[in-house]
């Protein structure tokens, strides 16, 4: 009874056979359309609530920020990961320490020996040797930009950074794409809405198969990790956490060593396949879009100078270059649906009443490119974040990394990835969309994460080199 309204769903199914699973956002916005910005939709048996556009998201995720702050339980995603991590915890005790104490080491890390700028700088100077090799052909970076962001927020984690040829990164940067592939793809939909075919050797198992392997992965560097530790001197993130595992004794803590590995991995995870992707997007774009591209190259070169190398305090005094990289993050829209959420108790929306333990997707997408919000919502264009006097400004729409208490945790190093990684690469390189690259193609792969087509990157050097 006054449940958001939304289209009529069938036994069993519910509303999914009325979604193309393979990509449901266009027909997520015509439900909106027709229903409106607070609506219903049956996942099997389950009701979900979308929320869409930008006064339904903040009067949920800001305004009622506890009361929209739950994981969903009971899902593929759930399964996968044991109930542990933090990404799809419930909202709780658990939850808040563990986000409490990884947003303060996150932090720390840039206090320590060496900075999280001299961190993502010193992979930065691995793309570039990547791309110098590649001046005057073509490369296809398809999961190039993957090895990056999985290098940093490895060196993060475990103090390791690996070849770009090594077997094992290139092992977990497979495993990782397949599933932000599968979880909220079609089989993900078939695990969820159908509990009797889960023990089934359906495709979804791969799933479960590739988390073992992470699992392996997280697990054997935690071991040497345990052989190394000197309490109190802390190398990287694990090490921080055994400490705090130490501190806490056995006050029944969640703190343990089965509940570090699967936060490894929700790190991992977040750092690797969002970032990558983004990037992704910002070279397509930046390719078939070259006067962005070239004022971009000329305030780089301006600021910079005779300077050795970017530092993400330049950013202030280069308002296009900004520009560029949020109109990046708006259209490349990395995380659609943001990550499921959940009602932690009875509550109501825009008149509607919505009960405890509801599904709530938040469509990011409907923000990203709502017609009222943008000066121009369907091109790719800087002037989206620019004021009349050239100046950057940040509209409330942009939200690629959502909003309230469970946006992400992963912003600060994100951002300071994006602008080092392209600022570098902008000032030493042109990049240009191949004569053999065929007609570009911008709509991407669905999934978690949105994934640019495959397309072939052309490099040259610039002429000030
Ligand atoms: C461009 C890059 C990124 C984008 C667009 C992005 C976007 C998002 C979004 C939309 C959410 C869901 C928030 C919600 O449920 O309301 C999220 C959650 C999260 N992100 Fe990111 N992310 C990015 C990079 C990262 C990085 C680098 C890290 C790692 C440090 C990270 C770690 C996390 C974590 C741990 C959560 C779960 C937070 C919680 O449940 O409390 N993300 N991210």
């Amino acid at each position: 009874k006054n449940f958001p309204p939304g289209p009529r769903p069938v036994p069993i199914f519910g509303n999914i056979l009325q979604l193309n699973l393979e990509n449901p956002i266009n027909d997520l916005k015509k439900l909106s359309e027709r229903y409106g910005q607070v609506y219903s939709i049956y996942i099997g048996s389950r009701p979900a609530v979308v929320l869409n556009g930008l006064q339904a998201m903040k009067e949920a995720l800001v305004t009622q920020a506890v009361e929209f702050a739950g994981r969903p339980q009971g899902l593929m995603v759930n399964h996968v990961t044991e109930g542990k991590g933090v990404v799809l915890l419930n909202h709780g005790p658990i939850w808040r320490d563990h986000r409490r104490f990884a947003l303060m080491t996150l932090r720390n890390f840039g206090l320590g020996k060496q900075s999280m700028e001299e961190r993502i700088l010193a992979e930065v100077s691995h793309l570039t040797s990547h791309f110098e090799k590649s001046a005057g052909k073509s490369t296809d970076p398809q999961t190039l930009f993957h090895k990056t962001a999985s290098n940093i927020i490895c060196t993060v984690l475990f103090g390791t950074r690996y070849e770009h040829e090594d077997e094992t990164l290139q092992l977990i940067i497979r495993m990782i794409t397949e599933n932000a592939k599968i979880v909220n793809g079609p089989w993900g939909m078939i695990y969820d809405t159908l509990p009797l075919l889960r023990g089934l050797p359906l495709p979804f198992q791969k799933n479960f198969k590739n988390f073992e392997t992470l699992k392996k992965f997280a697990g054997d560097h935690v071991a040497q990790h345990e052989k190394s530790w000197v309490p109190g001197e802390p190398r990287d993130f694990v090490d921080c956490y055994l400490d705090e595992v130490e501190k806490r004794g056995d006050d029944d803590s969640s703190f343990n060593k089965s509940q570090l590995i699967f936060y490894l991995l929700d790190l991992q995870f977040a750092a690797t396949d969002t970032t990558s992707n983004t990037l992704l997007t910002a070279f397509l774009y930046l390719m078939t879009h070259p006067d962005v591209q070239e004022r971009c190259q000329k305030e780089i070169d301006e600021v910079l100078g005779e300077k050795a190398q970017a530092s993400f305090e330049d950013r202030p005094r280069m308002p296009y270059t900004q520009a560029m990289i949020h109109e990046v993050q708006r259209v490349a829209n990395t995380v659609p649906l943001s990550v499921f959420h959940t009602t932690t108790k009875d509550t109501q929306l825009m008149g509607y009443d919505i009960p405890k333990d509801t599904l709530i997707i938040p469509n990011l997408s409907s923000v990203l490119n709502e017609e009222s919000q943008w000066k121009f919502p369907h091109d790719f264009n800087p002037s989206n974040f620019l004021n009349d006097e050239g100046e950057f400004v940040k509209p409330e729409a942009f939200m690629p990394f959502s909003v309230g208490p469970r946006m992400c945790m992963g912003e600060g190093l994100a951002r300071m990835e994006l602008f080092l990684i392209l600022v570098t690469l902008l000032r030493r390189f042109q990049f240009i969309w191949p004569e053999d690259g065929g007609v570009p193609d911008y709509t991407p792969v669905f999934g978690i994460t949105l994934t640019p087509k495959p397309y072939k990157l052309g490099v040259r050097l610039r002429g000030n080199q």
